[in-house]
């Protein structure tokens, strides 16, 4: 009896253990220059459809549900004071989304050296989750996922990141890459849908050169992460042959 009574107490206290941990909200951070859509994607997220954003002032920050994860998403303005301040809301986060405009080729240097580099140098975000978001997938002639990725050399990331197309405005694309991002923050909901149905959690949005060897690898990236546990980049996306001149852009060692 007593040591039944012992089991079920050991038990009990690892299962509330278990449980907190599965609570336990997930911090994301939303980084990108003014005006890429960082606040219409929160509040999609949270409220399901659009809102009319207004330049932020400061912060936001929204805790809600995707899928099985409790996310803590915070916000932050780009604008006047705000940029330098950013790095003091690194800390304690699991993934970083970054935005990018399709529209705003001329401001994808500004995205290295503002947005993507501070990042990577935080001792902070080490162990952090990398997705990119090229928005505004509503827009004509808007950058590709290629020129995007080749333009800022994401391929010498030596994090886990993925890159996806979407449309906060419209929502198209969102629940692709939060399901990637879900998965990689382990969530046993995708990945029970990712199981059963690999061929609908494909990243379908790149567009890899033909007949590229790695074409097989990159078409089951957003799977390939949980399948296959990397030594080092899990950047999916490696193409050494449309990476010259761009190296130098970003040197994530
Ligand atoms: N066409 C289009 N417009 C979008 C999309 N997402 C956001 N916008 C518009 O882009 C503008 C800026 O959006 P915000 O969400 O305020 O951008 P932000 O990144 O939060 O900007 P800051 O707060 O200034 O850093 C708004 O007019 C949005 O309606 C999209 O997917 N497509
Ligand atoms: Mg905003």
């Amino acid at each position: 009896m007593v040591r039944n009574g012992l089991f079920t107490k050991v038990m009990g206290q690892a299962w509330n253990k278990i449980s907190k941990y599965r609570s336990k909200e997930i911090r994301i951070l939303l980084l990108g220059l003014e005006s890429v859509g960082k606040t219409t994607l929160l509040y999609r997220l949270k409220l399901g459809e659009p809102i009319k954003a207004t330049p932020t002032i400061g912060f936001n920050v929204e805790s809600f549900q995707y899928k099985d994860l409790s996310l803590n998403a915070w916000d932050l303005g780009f604008g006047g004071k705000m940029r330098p301040l950013c790095q003091h809301y690194y800390k304690g986060s699991n993934a970083v989304v970054i935005m990018i405009d399709r529209g705003d080729r001329e401001r994808l240097e500004e995205v290295t050296y503002d947005v993507i580099k501070p990042a990577l140098k935080s001792e902070d975000l080490k162990d952090a989750v990398f997705l990119f978001l090229a928005n505004k997938s509503d827009i004509e002639d808007g950058m590709s996922l290629q020129e995007i990725s080749d333009s800022l050399a994401l391929n010498n990331l030596k994090r886990r990141w993925n890159i996806f197309t979407i449309s906060a405005l419209t929502g198209d694309g969102i629940t692709e890459a939060f399901d990637w991002l879900a998965l990689q923050l382990g969530s046993s909901q995708v990945k029970q849908t990712a199981e059963i149905n690999k061929i609908q959690t494909e990243v379908t949005h790149f567009l890899p050169p033909q007949n590229h060897p790695e074409t097989c690898e990159r078409s089951y990236s957003a799977l390939a992460c949980f399948f296959i546990r990397p030594t080092q980049a899990v950047g999916i996306h490696k193409d050494d042959d449309n990476n010259d001149g761009d190296d130098e852009k970003i040197d994530d060692v």
